[in-house]
């Protein structure tokens, strides 16, 4: 087919590749939404800006009916569509989390309401947004071990210490769930399974918004803050929206304003806050493309392994990094190496007799020359490591996927994380490129 070149053509392409980058596919008549919308109006929820949908990219999320507005509502949720821990004391489990010592925490209570209204099945007054809630999720404590060693470091550590504390989350709870035996005619440890837990673990983790709770004696001192919002919980995460989002104390509504327009039929997108995708995958289990927030993190030793190693005041100057803080969060991004890696490499890069001027590199001040160049170049090699491990890792990945040795899904997750980290270096390397120059 011949493209055109006139004003009429350019327009209808901008139309498609707007319609084939965000338009989704309506899901409103599917029996689960129906239900669902039911549900809602008994509740006195009625929407009119918004339907469930199914995007190309995100996934399931929310639609807009007409053109959205800055600073319209987009959403008001009455307080009784909300799933608290005060739904829960008011429930059957009440007086068990009453009675239970030491008290559960707010997060196990709303975790076990989840497991157990999902058991009741139909008898729950809960099932149509039970039904609506994901079965599986991708949040990296459900992914598989062959998936998470794929990790870039930083994030390996943490996906194994969320595994670890979900684990004791489950162990630490048992007693509480044997407590519960005489609500149930199963016994209590096929209900409140590792599985069955985790799966509600996952849910409030991925889905709940902040609700400030009043302090209750019945649970220990963890805050309680989260709620379970059904419907509006369909709502996608773009780090380009801004959005306000609370409760009302006046309409006892939780509401979401949008501070960006969106056009009739576009997906409507919240913001989770700005996360780069490492914190996206191990809290939501998913990668934001072109996440301007997204970032490829530096760590101590790879710091060190591209300094000269004769150098006699490598240990001093990497306790005064930690001193002040200069050690974490040292990252590349879509600008190029971060001002917190490259003023860190600057006072490792001291010579030693600059060393005493290391408070000037600590507040922005250039030292010499000498000490700009060394720095980017340290920088540059260390772009150019993380270049080729990344290459690698895609490769193995791609093997993996071939001979099917982990689901392809997850496969293809850490793949879209590594990919984007690859993007990041390779601005970064050119960005390096061109502050080199004046020194060559
Ligand atoms: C609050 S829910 C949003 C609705 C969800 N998509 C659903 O179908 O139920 C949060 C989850 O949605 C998914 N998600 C949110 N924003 C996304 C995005 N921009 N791209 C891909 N998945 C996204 C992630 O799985 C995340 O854990």
């Amino acid at each position: 087919m011949k493209m055109g070149r006139g004003r009429t053509s350019r327009i209808r392409r901008r139309k498609l590749f707007r319609s084939s980058v965000s338009r989704g596919v309506n899901e409103s008549h599917k029996p689960e939404f129906i239900e669902l919308k039911k549900w809602l109006k008994d509740r006195k929820f009625e929407d009119t800006n918004l339907i469930p949908a199914c995007f190309p990219g995100t996934g399931r999320g929310l639609m807009s009916k007409t053109s959205l507005q800055e600073g319209q509502v987009i959403i008001s949720l009455p307080e009784s569509c909300l799933l608290t821990t005060d739904t829960v004391i008011r429930s059957y489990l009440g007086a068990y989390i009453a009675k239970w010592r030491p008290p559960p925490s707010p997060l196990l209570a709303l975790c076990t309401f989840l497991v157990s209204e999902k058991h009741a099945g139909d008898q729950s007054v809960w099932k149509p947004y039970l039904e609506i809630l994901p079965k599986a999720y991708t949040c990296p404590v459900c992914l598989e071990p062959e998936v998470v060693k794929l990790f870039p470091q930083p994030l390996r550590a943490k996906a194994e210490e969320q595994r670890a504390r979900v684990r004791e989350f489950f162990s630490s709870s048992r007693g509480f769930f044997s407590s519960l035996q005489p609500l149930f005619s199963e016994a209590v440890g096929s209900i409140f399974s590792y599985r069955a837990l985790l799966w509600a673990w996952c849910t409030v983790n991925t889905r709940a918004v902040y609700v400030k709770q009043r302090q209750r004696r019945d649970f220990s001192a963890e805050p309680d803050t989260c709620a379970l919002a059904p419907y509006l919980d369909l709502l996608n995460h773009s780090p380009r929206v801004q959005v306000e989002a609370a409760f009302n104390e006046e309409t006892r509504c939780y509401e979401i304003r949008t501070a960006s327009s969106c056009r009739k039929h576009e997906e409507v997108f919240i913001c989770y806050g700005p996360h780069d995708n490492q914190r996206l995958l191990l809290e939501y289990g998913f990668v934001s493309i072109h996440n301007p927030h997204a970032c490829v993190y530096v760590s101590e030793d790879i710091l060190v392994k591209y300094l000269p190693s004769t150098d006699k005041q490598m240990n001093k100057k990497i306790s005064i990094l930690k001193d002040h803080d200069f050690i974490e969060n040292l990252t590349f991004g879509w600008d190029g190496p971060s001002w917190r890696l490259l003023t860190a490499l600057k006072l490792l890069c001291l010579e030693a007799e600059e060393f005493t001027c290391w408070k000037k590199v600590l507040l922005g001040e250039i030292i010499s020359d000498t000490n700009e160049k060394t720095s980017l170049d340290i920088a540059q090699k260390i772009c150019h490591y993380f270049i080729e491990e990344t290459n690698a890792v895609l490769q193995k990945v791609s093997h993996m996927k071939d001979e099917e040795v982990a689901s392809t899904n997850q496969l293809t997750l850490v793949e879209t994380l590594w990919t984007e980290e690859l993007k990041i270096l390779q601005a970064s390397a050119l960005i390096l490129n061109s502050l080199q120059t004046p020194f060559r």
